[in-house]
């Protein structure tokens, strides 16, 4: 098919014989309900796909940034001049292609990107770029202007391998930035780590549990690996631990950290009340710190709080 055509489904294709009833039956709860009027939220993998970026703002500068730490292959299509000092950064330290120009539809048929992200500040060209861009079906991102967006970006933390968007679907970015921050403030620390380490442990499961008839065990023994140890447990999985995680492999069995150890569970219960009265003590210690610094105004002199 053309890149040019737009698609007629069929009305035999839209309407098949199992097709919805007019009303449908709300009291069927068998299945997880549609949601409709969200996003399709993926992790595209852009990694060496040529992506167009227009405008060397601070917006261009946020859209630049995103790709490369996706690994795309970054166009820019902005004059020198008109470049923020990040983006000039950039085009210093970091692979991109820079078009020192002001956006020519040319430019697409040259590069042929996979997507293309506008922030610039001209509203005309903006609806210029992405009229052909929805002519060319090339998926188009204008930034802030929702009717000229095919895709959305969202407020992402981004821990290692760990990547959470959030998006209200256009109602409030701002609110996308607090809930995500709001999120990563509840996340244990190292989780990047953690699932660096889930990640060597399936692949060296893999080596040792090889074959697709091996999958759905294999499968199996992960998820109950994930599910047996907590996340804070998974932050602390190191070689030796994972080491002796494998070797339960073959008879199925998913030993536990305190099993590894060694640690019985009177040691473990101990241990934890241990820890759970130096986390006390040192709340204590804070509490009389923060009594200390309210206390002591900075001045060589004292008042009583
Ligand atoms: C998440 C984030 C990602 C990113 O862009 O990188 C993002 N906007 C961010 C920040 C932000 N944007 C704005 C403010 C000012 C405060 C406020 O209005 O809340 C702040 C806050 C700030 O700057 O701190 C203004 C604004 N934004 C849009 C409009 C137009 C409109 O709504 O009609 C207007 C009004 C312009 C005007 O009034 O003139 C539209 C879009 N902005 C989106 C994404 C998409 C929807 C995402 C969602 O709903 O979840 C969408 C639809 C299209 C798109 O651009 O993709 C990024 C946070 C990054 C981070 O985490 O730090
Ligand atoms: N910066 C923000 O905080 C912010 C906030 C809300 C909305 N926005 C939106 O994002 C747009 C971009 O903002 P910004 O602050 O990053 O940029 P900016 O307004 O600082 O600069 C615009 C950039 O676009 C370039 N440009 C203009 N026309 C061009 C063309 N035809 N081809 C290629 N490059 C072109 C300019 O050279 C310049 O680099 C704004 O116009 C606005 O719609 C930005």
């Amino acid at each position: 098919m053309s890149r040019n055509s737009t698609p007629t489904p069929s009305t035999s294709a839209l309407r098949t014989p199992l097709s919805p009833p007019a009303t449908p039956d709300l009291s069927d709860t068998k299945y997880p309900p549609v949601l409709p009027g969200g996003s399709l939220l993926v992790a595209y993998q852009v990694r060496n796909k040529p992506v167009l970026v227009v405008g060397g703002g601070n917006v261009a500068a946020g859209r630049i940034l995103s790709l490369l730490n996706a690994d795309a292959l970054v166009h820019l299509a902005c004059p020198l001049s008109g470049c923020c000092p990040e983006v000039i950064h950039r085009l210093r330290t970091s692979p991109i292609v820079h078009h020192n120009q002001n956006f020519h539809p040319t430019l697409l048929d040259k590069i042929q990107p996979v997507i293309v992200l506008t922030a610039i500040d001209s509203p005309e060209a903006s609806t210029e770029i992405y009229k052909l861009c929805h002519r060319l079906r090339i998926p188009v991102n204008v930034a802030d202007v929702p009717p000229e967006c095919d895709f959305y970006f969202g407020s992402v933390h981004r821990d290692g391998p760990l990547q959470i968007m959030v998006s209200t679907n256009g109602n409030g970015p701002k609110l996308a930035n607090i809930v995500r921050r709001q999120i990563a403030g509840q996340l244990p620390e190292n989780l990047g780590e953690a699932i660096v380490r889930v990640g060597q442990l399936r692949k060296r499961l893999r080596k040792i549990a090889q074959g697709q008839e091996q999958g759905a065990r294999r499968m199996e023994w992960m998820s109950s690996v994930c599910e047996k140890w907590s996340l804070e447990e998974l932050c602390q999985m190191g070689e030796t631990e994972m080491g002796a995680l494998l070797e339960g492999y073959k008879e199925g069995k998913v030993m536990s950290l305190r099993e590894i150890r060694g640690e019985s569970e009177e040691d473990w219960t101990s241990a934890t009340e241990q820890e759970d009265t130096e986390s006390e003590d040192e709340e204590e210690r804070n509490k009389d710190k923060m009594v200390f610094e309210e206390a002591f105004d900075g001045s060589f002199g004292w008042f009583c709080g």
